[in-house]
């Protein structure tokens, strides 16, 4: 669905951001895209969508360069920015003016949506609290039915049961058709949600693996302080040393995103070349 091809970037010309990008991704799954505050999440999502445009390599959407923002590749587009702007209307006011411009908007699904979020469905939008606007335009976004979806930081503002109505919500909204990425450097937001992740680091990717290769090539575990296995990456903390070992048993253990996303940023000079030997690369 979405083609990344060799694709740099830089808001100043000779200061790329980021650089020879290569990322693809399908119908059927929720990509999480995790990375350090100024990493270039959204960069790279604005050039995914076609709102920035590469200095070099190509976004593709379905094969066609997002930045010629074809109507006919928009319509099949939902691009939720970080940054809200919520004008005051009322929600069918705003469903008026919005929606056709997505033939498969479904009001049904919004109505579900905005009563699971528990969000007044006919206050002006302007006067919600920043959350319920979040709320709102979450509800929105998925009621859309477009194929690709794009969500940059929307847990950002919305509290813990809201958060967790999110990654219901997210993962009830998913079909065969449907391509999601959502980024957000809060990255437990993400989890039993996401079935690919997607580190971007030092202006490339640095990983991109489903869950299932991941819990296939790698074992999650505490061990003891004493324990002298040989780790890929490992961390103390109270609870003991929270390690990433190679899975040599195929014992099935759960991916825990944040050491895996400390792993992958730390500079650890051994979990990313393990990930990409040969027997284990498998691009999603
Ligand atoms: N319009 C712009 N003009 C110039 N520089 C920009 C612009 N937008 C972003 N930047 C810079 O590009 C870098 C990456 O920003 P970006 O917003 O893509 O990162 P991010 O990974 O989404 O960060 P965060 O997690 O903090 O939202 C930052 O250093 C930022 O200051």
């Amino acid at each position: 669905m979405v083609d990344i091809q060799n694709m740099s970037f830089g808001y100043r010309r000779h200061s790329p951001l980021l650089q020879n990008v290569q990322l693809s991704l399908s119908r059927g799954h929720i990509y999480g895209l995790l990375g350090k505050n100024g990493a270039g999440k959204s960069t790279l999502l604005k050039n995914m969508v076609g709102l920035a445009f590469p200095q070099a390599g190509q976004c593709l959407i379905d094969g066609v360069s997002a930045q010629r923002r074809l109507p006919s590749v928009l319509e099949e587009v939902y691009f939720l920015a970080e940054e809200l702007y919520v004008p005051a209307l009322t929600a069918a006011q705003f469903v008026a003016n919005t929606a056709g411009f997505y033939p498969r908007f479904r009001q049904e699904e919004l109505t579900r949506y905005l009563h699971e979020f528990e969000v007044p469905a006919h206050a002006v939008l302007s006067k919600f609290s920043f959350g319920q606007q979040k709320k709102f335009m979450i509800a929105f976004a998925l009621a859309t039915n477009t194929s690709l979806l794009v969500m940059d930081e929307p847990t950002n503002g919305l509290d813990i049961p809201s958060k967790a109505q999110f990654r219901r919500i997210m993962a009830s909204a998913l079909t065969e058709e449907r391509c999601m990425i959502i980024s957000t450097h809060q990255v437990r937001d993400l989890d039993s949600l996401i079935d690919t992740v997607v580190v971007l680091h030092d202006g490339q990717i640095a990983l991109n693996h489903s869950l299932d290769q991941l819990t296939e090539q790698l074992t999650f575990a505490t061990l003891p302080a004493t324990d002298t296995t040989p780790v890929l990456y490992a961390e103390d903390s109270v609870r003991g040393r929270q390690a990433i070992v190679p899975n040599a048993t195929g014992a099935y253990s759960r991916v825990d995103l944040e050491l895996l996303f400390n792993a992958a940023t730390s500079g650890s000079s051994t979990l990313l070349p393990f990930l990409k030997q040969p027997s284990y690369a498998q691009p999603v």
